[in-house]
């Protein structure tokens, strides 16, 4: 298959990067992070979660952090959640752009800790959630398999239990009459591995022809980049990021503690601007956010090209 010519990234490092680090960041260090990326050129930033504060305290402020951020126009500002409460409250801040979407679990163990239900409740819970977001005017185009390649809890996800997953996403979707634009699988924790993405994209083809397949990637093992790049060489064009690499959910069962990240936003653009493969984003601008990303957490992030600057530097190299 050839290269997709335009890709499109979607911004976590908001939501996914700040759900799994201390809490008491302030609003304006984020919102002005959020700012930062829109500069960039992100078409799309996930801002916060609403989900239970006890749980996730990081994101207990979610509604303030929508009304502090300077809004770009063009710019969709997005916010999840995973429970009727939370979309209620996501639904009483009129800054959240909202968008439809639906969880699906191939894990059960990781579902049950992460979403408070079975995978099999959830999934049923999802027609529910057709019902619910019909009822709000908000469309629903968007659906993710999360462990769609792995878990922690319950090792490598066999390819058939993914198939079962996407089949009863199909069905659901012609029940409902509704058509999945994008359909997402998301290597939660750090599963997949190139060949398990070309396979898992290509099954998910199979069952949503017309849908553009999204890839959600985590670097947890270091595969990160190789899996967007089998990603790329099996068509897909949409893909999830997280500015310096941050990110993580603190429910995955992350053998050492640490964070285990999304695949770096300015890494995969760096890759993409190489290859000669346009994603609307000015590197340049977005390598400065993640440094201020950098100075807002305190520490040495995981992302490379805002240690080592892009090849910008050099003006005569040849390509
Ligand atoms: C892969 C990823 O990265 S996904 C993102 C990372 N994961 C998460 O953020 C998961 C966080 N988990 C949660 O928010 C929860 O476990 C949920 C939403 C899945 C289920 O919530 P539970 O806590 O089991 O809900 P339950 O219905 O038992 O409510 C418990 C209390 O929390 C409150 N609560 C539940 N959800 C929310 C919410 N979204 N916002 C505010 N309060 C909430 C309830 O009102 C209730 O309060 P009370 O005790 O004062 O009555
Ligand atoms: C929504 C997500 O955050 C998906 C994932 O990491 O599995």
């Amino acid at each position: 298959m050839s290269l997709p010519m335009r890709i499109e990234i979607h911004e976590e490092g908001p939501r996914e990067g700040f759900q799994i680090e201390k809490p008491g960041f302030s609003i304006a260090d984020r919102a002005g992070l959020v700012e930062a990326l829109a500069q960039a050129g992100l078409p799309q930033i996930q801002v916060a979660s609403f989900v239970n504060p006890v749980k996730v305290p990081q994101m207990a402020d979610a509604p303030e952090l929508f009304r502090a951020i300077r809004k770009q126009p063009g710019v969709r500002y997005t916010g999840l959640w995973l429970n009727e409460k939370g979309f209620e409250r996501a639904v009483a801040v009129p800054e959240v752009d909202l968008e439809g979407v639906l969880y699906f679990y191939t894990s059960d163990a990781f579902c049950r800790l992460n979403n408070g239900v079975s995978a099999q409740a959830q999934a049923q819970d999802q027609r529910r959630w057709v019902e619910r977001y019909a009822a709000r005017g908000v469309p629903v185009r968007k659906a993710y398999v999360l462990t769609a390649f792995g878990c922690n809890f319950e090792g490598a996800i066999p390819q058939e239990r993914l198939k079962e997953v996407l089949a009863d996403m199909a069905s659901l979707q012609d029940e409902h009459r509704i058509r999945l634009d994008e359909v997402y699988l998301a290597d939660t924790v750090g599963w997949a591995n190139p060949r398990s993405v070309s396979e898992r994209v290509e099954l998910a083809r199979r069952f949503f022809p017309h849908a553009r397949i999204g890839l959600h990637l985590h670097d947890t093992r270091g595969t990160g980049m190789a899996n967007a790049l089998a990603g790329l060489q099996a068509g897909v064009d949409l893909f999830d990021a997280s500015v310096a690499g941050l990110g993580g959910c603190p429910f995955s069962g992350h053998a050492h503690g640490g964070a285990a990240g999304n695949i770096c936003t300015e890494d995969l653009v760096f890759m993409c601007n190489e290859m000669g493969l346009e994603t609307g984003i000015d590197l340049e601008c977005l390598i400065e956010a993640a440094r201020l990303a950098e100075r807002i957490i305190g520490r040495r992030l995981d992302g490379r090209v805002m240690h080592s600057g892009s090849l910008k530097a050099f003006p005569t190299r040849s390509r």
